[in-house]
């Protein structure tokens, strides 16, 4: 090793140390050799294929940051790659960057190097490596609001973080439609676990990411080296699982990590768009596997959750936005969480940027932007779909002449909200409903006004419709 190259790997190492972890730094940078200087190209030697793929990775900005601060604009840094036992080719090999866009090319051409060190295999992972986790500390149970729609997922979720591999939830098998917290559930119990009271190697990984590793492992011949990884976790979080549909080696290899960890009371935790039953293209006996523990889904939130998720966001952002505003969006936004904060964040830039106050007019405007076709008039229309839909009866028996009783009194609230929402006449409200006269709405009204009297239920269901009016009619 080079004197040269000593001193200017010393000095990247100063400033990667101010941009990472204590943590990262010992478990990725310490165990790098500088190996040679030439010109402005520092060579760096990596312990394997896969710690170099980490380095890509996690820590390519840090690393670029450090390379150009100590060796200017134009310089570089090459990889020398120790190899595993298990590649035949049995010699180090070197990677490059920057080229092209500055990243890091995968390494095809292996080329000899003058020094390296003795193979590294995955059994040696120090305890430092063993905390590398990939998890977003802002996921945790404290940012995660309970609601009716996660309350089964999130206190079995809690209860693996208490008892990681201990209860019988294992695997835990969270699922649920885009964007209803499926990442941030699952990333909370592994942030719980890593920093409780015990050291164990907590690890989340996309399932897409899953794949390319194991695809590169075999690609480079170190398979073993990835196996061995896997299989020294505590607790492997494995993310988006029905991205393994159809990728039948790597279900098998996935097969044997998942019965490895299982056998030796490791926490599996997964995640999945549809439940287990559901999932196509996947092994019979990794969905039954799959159905060992506790499987769990997660619901759109209702509105009272969702008011409670706006406020949280809006505390940690610490930003103020008024209690009419905060329900507009969140009787608006019903689709999924994410897009509820897409629309908060546009919200924000929104009133940062023209430095105007956050109130309903600004959030209608946003949410005109954002959703374009949103119709902001309460409309006949709009009332009888709205409530034959709260009522789960057809819009078409809304308006027909069908004397149910249920169907009546749903159409009875829908001419109770078209006259108080709307400013068609008496008459014009009959013949929507299928051409009935005044004295019918009047009827509707009267009968609406004195059940809200006597029926909590139905006052309660009155009044949710009514805050879906009132919202629109802002
Ligand atoms: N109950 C909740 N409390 C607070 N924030 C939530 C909640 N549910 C979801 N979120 C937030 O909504 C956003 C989307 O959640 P997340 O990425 O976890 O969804 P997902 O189900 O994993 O989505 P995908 O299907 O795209 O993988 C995140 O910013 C998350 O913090």
């Amino acid at each position: 090793m080079s004197s040269e190259a000593n001193a200017v790997w010393k000095e990247c190492l100063r400033v990667i140390e101010q941009h990472v972890s204590e943590q990262s730094f010992s478990t990725w940078f310490k165990p790098i050799n500088p190996a040679r200087l030439e010109g402005s190209s520092l060579t760096i030697q990596v312990p394997s294929q896969f710690f170099y793929e980490w380095l890509e990775d996690n820590y390519v900005e840090v690393l670029k940051l450090a390379i150009k601060t100590t060796l200017g604009q134009n310089g570089r840094l090459e990889y020398a790659v120790v190899v595993d036992r298990g590649n035949s080719q049995n010699q180090p090999y070197m990677v490059s960057y920057p080229q092209g866009n500055a990243a890091v090319n995968n390494p095809k051409k292996p080329a000899p190097m003058e020094e390296s060190r003795s193979p590294f295999e995955m059994q040696s992972l120090n305890s430092d490596m063993l905390l590398q986790s990939n998890l977003n500390p802002n996921y945790s149970f404290n940012s995660y609001i309970e609601g009716d729609c996660n309350r089964l997922a999130r206190s079995a979720g809690f209860a693996v973080a208490t008892k990681p591999g201990i209860t019988s939830f294992n695997p835990l098998m969270v699922y649920g439609g885009v964007g209803l917290g499926k990442t941030h559930l699952v990333q909370a119990i592994g942030n719980e676990i890593k920093n409780g009271p015990e050291e164990k190697f907590v690890l989340y990984v996309s399932s897409e990411k899953f794949v390319n590793q194991f695809m590169d492992s075999i690609k480079d011949g170190n398979v073993k080296s990835f196996t061995n990884f896997y299989m020294q976790v505590d607790v492997l979080i494995i993310d988006d699982i029905q991205f393994l549909a159809g990728k039948d080696r790597t279900q098998e290899m996935f097969f044997h990590i998942f019965n490895h960890l299982h056998q030796n009371k490791k926490q599996i935790i997964m995640t999945s768009d549809c439940p287990p039953r559901d999932l196509k293209g996947l092994e019979e006996r990794l969905l039954s596997r799959f159905k060992w523990g506790l499987t769990a889904d997660l619901q759109m939130p209702d509105f009272e959750t969702r008011v409670a998720i706006i406020r949280r966001k809006m505390q940690s952002e610490g930003i103020y936005i008024p209690d009419d505003v905060i329900e507009y969006l969140a009787y608006t936004v019903d689709t999924n969480v994410r897009e509820l904060e897409g629309v908060m964040i546009s919200l924000i830039a929104h009133a940062s940027l023209n430095r105007v106050e956050i109130d309903l007019t600004l959030a209608k405007q946003i949410m005109k932007n954002i959703v374009k076709d949103i119709e902001t008039e309460v409309g006949i229309d709009f009332i009888q779909k709205t409530v034959s839909d709260y009522f789960d009866i057809k819009l078409d028996d809304l308006k027909a002449k069908t004397r149910k009783k249920e169907i009546v009194t749903a159409r009875q609230v829908a001419m109770y909200f078209s006259k108080e929402f709307t400013n068609h006449s008496l008459k014009s409200i009959g013949y929507h409903f299928g051409g009935r006269d005044h004295s019918t709405v009047i009827h509707a009204v009267q009968t609406v006004n004195d059940l809200m009297e006597t029926d909590t239920a139905f006052r309660n269901s009155v009044n949710d419709l009514k805050k879906k009016f009132k919202m629109r009619s802002y």
